[in-house]
């Protein structure tokens, strides 16, 4: 169960490699439910017979526990499969179209939304969750029915190597390639003509993509990163979001695009929450951060250099943790509390396991840091009252939210996870990762019988027909040109008709009700 040395895919080898998966597509195998169910069946026993040799990778390339390359990584995968193989039959299914998208004129058109495969897809994926966030997008490849490349992180090595040879020796490989190697690769394969490409990664490295793929008006999905903003107010149970945002800043070693990269905090409450959060700390390491096995490590001396700037930089106060081990790439879970927006702490992405704590004199002046340091995060989290949480929600963009935790939004494999702005493009997980994958086609059929019925389209052109047409297919609006509801003859005629009830369902009702009520009265009158 040895995993091979870490081999880069020969550059002159790509564009066969792209052309192989083109051609598969144009064989049209991949559209059938029976080939996507079969691949996404294989791909759930590689998981499940590759376990070890992941299990094996993920302890190397990131001292990933068990526990959370089970919970995070391998069984998420499975999961996957298994909720595509439920709902895919369904999600391929035409949506026949009918009222009020298709008006009465056009009903014997029939109007329907085929779901179309895009077609030849590059998948390409980042170092901290390098089997979930490479294979959870090729499951949605897959459930749509396109032929793809997935390009691992190199950074990520053992990992790569377990994908490759994992694809390569359960999957249709006709079909789907596993392309490994680093900038020169990725640009090899950026050269390619793909129908859509998926980039899991850095704001940096996606601007290169997206350039790119704009080069041949290629579509781009971009899940891609950001300085995420917590929110605590005095209304907040402080001990809870100690406990919960040292969570987010643990798990992968706080190596996660969601994880909060900072936290604004009310004042007055500040030292308050520092004791919280060093004993939380305690409580999840008893014996220190080093010394737990739970614990990963960053993954390589480049991105450990990169968090210790941020720190070497701050002139903010250490508040929790600050230790740190080269020899091992180990940081310790560090708070920093700072004042200044311009802190490094403040205007890096974090995406370790440390944060900075700012204090704000009230809600708005933490609303308005937060727009500041970026206007569109990938996600935010609020530990306030009811009002003060969808107020932060109203008045802040963010590509998802959690409401008195850390990314827990994010913590299901079923629902849609994307950013917003420029922290991502588009969307996946659940059905929104077959529709990701997915060219939503648009489909008539016009009878030969209906050709009198429609030949008012023809020239010459009569106008007189157009304006029965118009008759027939256009409603009036109920509204001026001030954009106020009128509430003419027909609106008082509703109302009447259906007894104030604004509803045909609650006017059914209403009259039910003085139905039953008058049949009473006469039932009692008699007797
Ligand atoms: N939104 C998300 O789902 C999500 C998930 C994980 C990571 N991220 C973000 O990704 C970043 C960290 O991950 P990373 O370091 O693996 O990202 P990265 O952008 O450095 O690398 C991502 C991929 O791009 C390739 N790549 C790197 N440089 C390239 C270049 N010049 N040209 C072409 N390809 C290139 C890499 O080989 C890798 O496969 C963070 O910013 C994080 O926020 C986002
Ligand atoms: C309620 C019942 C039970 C108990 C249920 C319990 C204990 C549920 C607990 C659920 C928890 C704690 C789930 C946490 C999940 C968090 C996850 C999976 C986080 C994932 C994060 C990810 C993938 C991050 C991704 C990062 C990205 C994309 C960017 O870099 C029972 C079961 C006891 C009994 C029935 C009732």
């Amino acid at each position: 169960m040895t995993i091979p040395e870490f081999q880069n895919t020969a550059l002159e080898a790509i564009p066969g490699i792209a052309s192989n998966v083109r051609g598969a597509f144009r064989t049209h195998k991949t559209k059938t439910l029976q080939w996507r169910q079969t691949q996404l069946r294989k791909l759930y026993w590689a998981m499940e017979d590759y376990q070890p040799q992941i299990l094996d990778a993920l302890k190397k390339d990131l001292h990933k526990s068990d526990f959370e390359a089970l919970f995070t990584e391998i069984d998420w995968i499975k999961k996957d499969c298994l909720f595509m193989l439920d709902h895919l039959e369904n999600f391929m299914k035409d949506d026949k179209l009918g009222s009020p998208y298709v008006p009465a004129t056009h009903s014997f058109m029939k109007f329907r939304v085929q779901k179309d495969p895009v077609g030849t897809v590059l998948i390409i994926g980042p170092y901290n969750f390098p089997i979930q966030l490479t294979l959870a997008p090729l499951v949605g490849a897959i459930s749509a029915g396109c032929t793809a490349v997935i390009k691992p992180s190199e950074l990520t090595p053992a990992c790569a190597m377990v994908m490759k040879e994992l694809i390569e020796s359960r999957l249709d490989t006709s079909a789907i390639a596993v392309v490994n190697g680093g900038i020169p690769e990725t640009t090899a394969l950026l050269n390619e003509k793909w129908d859509k490409i998926f980039f899991t990664g850095s704001a940096a490295v996606g601007t290169i993509v997206a350039k790119k793929a704009a080069e041949t008006l290629t579509p781009v999905v971009l899940e891609l990163g950001g300085k995420n903003p917590a929110f605590i107010t005095k209304n907040a149970n402080l001990a809870l979001a100690a406990k919960r945002l040292l969570w987010g800043k643990t798990m992968n070693a706080g190596q996660i695009c969601l994880s909060h990269n900072y936290i604004l905090i009310d004042k007055d409450i500040v030292p308050t929450f520092i004791t919280h959060l060093n004993q939380a700390y305690k409580d999840m390491f008893p014996n220190g951060a080093k010394a737990s096995p739970d614990l990963g490590r960053i993954v390589n001396q480049r991105h450990f250099q990169r968090i210790k700037k941020m720190l070497d930089n701050t002139n903010g106060k250490i508040v929790m943790g600050g230790a740190m081990d080269e020899s091992e790439n180990y940081i310790e879970p560090t708070a920093v509390l700072v004042d200044s927006v311009d802190d490094s702490m403040m205007q890096e992405e974090s995406f370790g396991p440390v944060f900075s704590i700012y204090p704000v004199n009230s809600l708005d002046e933490a609303l308005n840091v937060a727009n500041l340091v970026h206007r569109t995060p990938l996600s935010l989290f609020t530990f306030g009252s009811k009002a003060e949480n969808k107020r932060i929600l109203n008045e802040m963009t963010s590509g998802g939210a959690t409401i008195n935790d850390a990314f827990f939004h994010a913590s299901l494999n079923t629902v849609p996870f994307g950013g917003v702005g420029d922290s991502g493009w588009g969307a996946y997980r659940g059905k929104a990762s077959f529709d990701a994958f997915t060219h939503f086609r648009t489909v008539s059929e016009t009878p030969s019988w209906a050709e009198k019925l429609i030949a008012i389209r023809y020239m010459p052109f009569d106008l007189s027909k157009l304006k029965l047409f118009n008759r027939f297919t256009t409603k009036k609006p109920n509204f001026d040109r001030n954009g106020k509801v009128v509430k003419g003859f027909g609106y008082w005629t509703a109302m009447l008709c259906g007894l104030g009830s604004k509803s045909a369902k609650g006017a059914f009702m209403r009259w039910l009700v003085v139905l039953a009520a008058r049949y009473l009265y006469v039932k009692r009158s008699g007797s």
